[in-house]
């Protein structure tokens, strides 16, 4: 009797404890909902994960919700929440806090031990984006005229010419013929070296990056889903990822040893220098291969921008990215290493530049190549847009004649054609997903810290509000009196703090790349061929449906048309 008095007020107090508790979680989850910008409910667990994965056209979808709930969304996926701005205002607001620039902290992501320039954080990615912002513009990239950058660009542009005269108008992927040369252009920036016409080393890169982004695609559920990466076969998938990152890290690896070796034996050759021990890095491996082009090789410094022959470094002006690292690594001057990278080690320094470098080849080879290609597409739905931009290089150069940088203030609808390109497909529609590091209150909403945030850039560009008949493709809204112009709300690079870095060597390469083909190649649709659409794919760029198209020599159009 006694025993059941007692047992009766625990049970009660059990159980009114546990329901308070439980209400009050109720309450406070329905708190932190009605907190944040409005969204789509999803399912226990996995949110709206189901209808993200399941989309080939994300982008879309996310046009859609804003479409739906707003300028600001937010949906759970899996563990993360996601905010999705949908307006450049905001984009602009947000982007420009200093508490804007973290990244997401996946389990795919992490592999890279946040290493690199896409996706560190923190004093790292500060002094490796001031680094990499004062290189690129002491390049050439930013003030072409005082440089020889264009210089790197107008060598791929006359290949590419002699790739397209080659095809003698038979049916092409646009994609596989530009693929070499754009490249090539990151590979001199970077480590000054290009691929040859046919050579293997080429194919054997591409195939393991290509892989890489399969294998990345096949469980990238797993960055929302972490328990997904524990489902057999994950496992090995994520070591196949491992090692194919380690193969494409190795392929930048040998080409840092090789300079590290034509460095040191400068440095042995430059009278009075012999006593000079060769830089940590000329020591770490002898795989030499002689496969690519390079600059050093093909005698550039006879180009007169070489100063002197004095050692690594010193007292001579860098040649590519590659030289800027290593003068830093290599140099004598300790105190010299500490200010441009504080806090790191020269083995950690070394090891940041090898993931630079696979950085700026992802973020800057096929972006720049899929909007080559939707701007070839455009022209084949657009032959007025094309007639004119021939209209306007035939006022400036000949047909078939080199198109420079010193011609683009007098082809200003030329730019405002790749601005429209940009602008019509969004190549990166999403940007780079940020996360922030406190707590934001946006729009009367609370974003808590740790969101992966994205911009919305499609839905921007779509928008009537920013654009006016947005699907029409319409060069001319970019132009005011013949000036282009640049409207706040045509963001294809991002904006911000991680702005992209590459925005002045991408338009370089747009406009040389795109004008030239244009001056010297009439395009054609390959007859029985449907007309390709502007409904493309997203993979790390929204990129086009495959499709052929025939190059014509202007020079053999000319002739036919007069025979
Ligand atoms: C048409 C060409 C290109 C487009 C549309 C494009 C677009 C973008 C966008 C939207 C971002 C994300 C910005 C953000 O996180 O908010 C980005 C980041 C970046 N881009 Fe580009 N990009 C292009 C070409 C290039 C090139 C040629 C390079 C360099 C070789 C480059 C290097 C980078 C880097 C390093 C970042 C990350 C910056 C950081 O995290 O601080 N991009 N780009």
């Amino acid at each position: 009797m006694e025993t059941t008095a007692f047992y009766l007020p625990i049970t009660e107090l059990l159980i009114t404890v546990i329901t308070a508790l439980a209400v009050y979680y109720l309450l406070q989850t329905v708190k932190y909902y009605r907190s944040l910008p409005p969204g789509p409910y999803g399912l226990p667990f996995v949110g709206y994960l189901p209808w993200i994965v399941g989309s080939s056209a994300p982008h879309a979808t996310y046009l859609q919700l804003s479409a739906r709930h707003g300028a600001v969304v937010s949906l759970q996926l899996g563990r993360n929440l996601l905010a999705c701005l949908g307006t450049a205002r905001l984009v602009r607001e947000l982007f420009g806090r200093a508490d804007s620039v973290g990244r997401p902290h996946t389990p795919l992501n992490n592999l890279l031990e946040g290493r690199g320039i896409v996706l560190s954080e923190g004093d790292l990615w500060k002094q490796q984006r001031l680094f990499l912002t004062q290189k690129f513009r002491s390049l050439g990239v930013k003030h072409w005229e005082k440089q020889r950058f264009e210089r790197f660009i107008m060598a791929e542009v006359a290949e590419l010419s002699t790739t397209l005269e080659k095809t003698a108008g038979a049916a092409v992927d646009p994609t596989d013929i530009l693929g070499r040369h754009v490249h090539n252009v990151i590979c001199q920036l970077m480590m000054g070296f290009r691929f040859k016409d046919g050579d293997p080393e080429f194919s054997r890169f591409n195939d393991k990056v290509a892989e890489g982004m399969r294998l990345y695609g096949a469980i990238h559920i797993g960055e929302h889903l972490p328990a997904y990466l524990k489902l057999p076969g994950k496992a090995a998938a994520i070591k196949a990822i491992q090692r194919n990152m380690r193969d494409v890290r190795s392929f930048h690896q040998q080409h840092v040893e090789r300079r590290c070796q034509q460095r040191a034996l400068e440095t042995q050759e430059t009278p009075g220098d012999q006593d000079r021990a060769p830089g940590e890095h000329g020591r770490l491996g002898d795989n030499v291969r002689a496969s690519h082009d390079t600059n050093r090789a093909r005698g550039s410094h006879a180009n007169g921008r070489r100063k002197d022959r004095t050692p690594c470094g010193q007292n001579r002006e860098p040649e590519d990215l590659l030289d800027c690292y290593l003068d830093v690594l290599d140099g004598q001057d300790e105190a010299e290493f500490q200010k441009t990278f504080p806090g790191l080690t020269k083995a950690d320094a070394a090891c940041q530049m090898v993931q630079v470098m696979n950085d700026l080849f992802s973020a800057g080879m096929e972006t720049v190549r899929t909007t080559l290609v939707w701007a070839l597409l455009l022209m084949l739905r657009e032959p007025g847009v094309a007639a004119r931009v021939r209209r306007d290089l035939s006022r400036v150069v000949r047909p078939g004649e080199p198109v420079t940088m010193e011609h683009r203030k007098h082809l200003t609808y030329i730019e405002a054609v790749i601005f429209e390109t940009l602008r019509r497909v969004s190549v990166v529609p999403l940007g780079t997903t940020h996360v922030n590091l406190t707590d934001w209150h946006v729009e009367g909403f609370r974003i808590p810290a740790g969101t992966h945030i994205i911009p919305l850039i499609n839905k921007i560009h779509m928008d009537p509000d920013c654009f006016s008949d947005p699907h029409t493709f319409n060069p001319d809204r970019f132009l005011h009196h013949g000036v282009l112009q640049t409207p706040d709300n045509f963001i294809p690079f991002g904006l911000g703090r991680r702005k992209c870095l590459g925005e002045a060597l991408a338009r370089m390469e747009l406009f040389l790349f795109f004008a030239n083909v244009m001056n010297s190649f009439k395009l054609e649709l390959v007859k029985g061929d449907a007309m390709p659409g502007l409904d493309g794919v997203l993979g790390i760029t929204h990129a086009p449906h495959p499709f052929r198209l025939r190059f014509i020599s202007t020079a053999v159009a000319d002739r036919d048309s007069t025979e």
